[in-house]
C-alpha cells in the first residue's frame, strides 16, 4: 500500500533588503537538528549572490543539491513560471526531505507567493507553515521605512490624484501584514529605548497579535522558527497587501519602484579604501542595498561585501576556485529612478575603486 505522503511543511522567509534573512536561514541550516531542508532563494538583481553565500557555507546539510535559485524575476512576480515548477519538482522528492525554506527576494510581496499554495498542484503536497517576516531593528529605529510625512504632504498638496504612497512604507507594511512571526535583527546596533520604540511601531503596522523575536546575527533556534504549523495558505486572504486592496480588481503589481545595476571592478588594493568609496557611492546616490564579492590582491580569499543603508561589512568568505574569475562583481538596489539617473556614475565609481584588469585565479 502506497504511504500517503503527509504535506511538506513550507517556511516562507520575508523582509526588506538587507534585513538578515540569508544571515537567519544560514544559521538555521547549520542548527538543523538532523532535519533535511531544501532550500528556494530568490533575489532582486542580477548577482546570486545569497546563493553563492549559502553554496560557500560548507555546511553539509546546505547541499548543492539541496539549494534552488529562482533567478528570473522577483518570485511574487514569476510563481506561475518559476515557483510552481520547482514546487512540483521539490515534491517530487518530499520522502527525502523533512521541510522546505523560501527565501523572498527583499522587494517581494509574500501574498502572491503563499496564495499560490492553494493552487491544487501544490496545495495537495504542501502546507505554509509559517511566514517569517525578518526587520531590521536599526532601520527602523533610524526611520528609514517611515515615509517622509513632509515630502508626502508636499506631493499631497501638489497633486492629490497621484498615488503618493511611499514604496518602501508599503511593502515594509505588507511584509509585516504577511507575517506569522516577525524577527527583529541587528538589535545588538541599537539601544533598549530604541528597540522598545521599534516593537510598538511593528504592533502598530501587523494590526494584530504577533509573535516578535529577536535574533542576534542570525542564531534563533530551529524550533522557534519551525514548526509554527500555521497552515498560512487558508489565513493570506485576510493579510492583503497595499496593492491588493487597491486594486480590487486584480491588476498585477510590479516592481517599478526599484532598480538594480551590478558594477564590476579589477582587483582592489586596501580594503578600507575600498569600503570608504563604497560608503561614499552608496550615499550619493541613494543606494538601499548593495552586495557581492571583490578580490584583493595578494589575498587568496573572496571578500563578501554586505551594504545595508550606510553600513558597510565586509569579511573573507572562501578562497578562489582555480580557474575562477578573481572579480569585483557588485549589486546596487535602490529606488527606480535613484538607480536609472546614478547608473553611469555608479558603474565608473566602483570601477575606478579596483585597480586594474580582471585577473584569472591560478589553475
Ligand atoms: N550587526 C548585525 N548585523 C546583521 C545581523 N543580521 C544580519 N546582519 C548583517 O546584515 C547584512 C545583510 O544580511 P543578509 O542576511 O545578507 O540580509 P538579507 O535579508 O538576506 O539581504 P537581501 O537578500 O539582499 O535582502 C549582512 O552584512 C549581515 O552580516 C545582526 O543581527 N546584527
Amino acid at each position: 500500500m502506497s504511504q500517503t505522503l503527509s504535506k511538506i511543511p513550507v517556511t516562507v522567509v520575508t523582509g526588506f533588503l538587507g534585513a538578515g534573512k540569508t544571515t537567519l536561514i544560514r544559521h538555521l541550516l547549520e542548527n538543523a537538528g538532523g532535519r533535511r531542508i531544501a532550500l528556494v532563494i530568490n533575489e532582486f538583481g542580477d548577482l546570486g549572490v545569497d546563493g553563492d553565500i549559502l553554496a560557500g557555507c560548507g555546511v553539509e546539510t546546505c547541499r548543492e543539491e539541496d539549494v534552488v535559485e529562482l533567478t528570473n524575476g522577483c518570485i511574487c512576480c514569476t510563481v506561475a513560471d518559476d515557483f510552481v515548477p520547482t514546487m512540483r519538482m521539490l515534491l517530487e522528492r518530499r520522502d527525502r526531505l523533512d521541510h522546505i525554506v523560501i527565501e523572498t527576494s527583499g522587494l517581494a510581496l509574500p501574498q502572491p507567493l503563499v496564495a499560490a499554495f492553494n493552487w491544487p498542484e501544490v496545495k495537495t503536497g504542501a502546507t505554509v507553515d509559517g511566514v517569517v517576516t525578518v526587520i531590521d531593528a536599526e532601520a527602523v529605529a533610524a526611520g528609514r521605512f517611515a515615509a517622509d510625512e513632509d515630502k508626502v504632504r508636499a506631493q499631497r498638496a501638489a497633486d492629490p490624484s497621484l498615488d503618493h504612497d511611499d514604496p518602501l512604507e508599503e511593502l515594509f507594511e505588507d511584509q509585516i501584514r504577511a507575517a506569522d512571526l516577525l524577527v527583529l535583527t541587528k538589535t545588538d546596533l541599537i539601544d533598549a529605548a530604541a528597540l522598545a520604540r521599534v516593537k510598538a511601531e511593528i504592533e502598530t503596522a501587523a494590526g494584530r497579535p504577533l509573535g516578535i523575536v529577536t535574533a542576534d546575527k542570525g542564531r534563533l533556534p530551529a524550533d522557534v522558527l519551525l514548526g509554527l504549523t500555521a497552515g498560512t495558505e487558508d489565513l493570506i486572504h485576510a493579510r492583503r497587501s497595499h496593492h491588493e486592496i487597491e486594486h480590487e480588481g486584480g491588476e498585477m503589481h510590479d516592481h517599478d519602484d526599484f532598480e538594480s545595476v551590478v558594477a564590476t571592478a579589477g582587483e582592489i588594493a586596501d580594503v578600507e579604501a575600498f569600503t570608504a568609496g563604497l560608503r561614499e557611492i552608496v550615499a550619493a546616490h541613494g543606494i538601499l542595498r548593495l552586495k557581492g564579492f571583490a578580490a584583493v590582491q595578494g589575498k587568496p580569499m573572496r571578500l563578501l561585501v554586505q551594504a545595508v543603508g550606510g553600513r558597510i561589512e565586509t569579511y573573507f568568505d572562501r578562497p578562489f576556485r582555480p580557474g575562477e574569475a578573481r572579480a569585483t562583481k557588485l549589486v546596487a538596489i535602490g529606488l527606480h529612478d535613484a538607480i536609472e539617473d546614478g547608473e553611469a556614475a555608479i558603474l565608473a565609481g566602483i570601477a575606478a575603486l579596483g585597480t586594474g584588469p580582471q585577473v584569472q585565479a591560478a589553475e
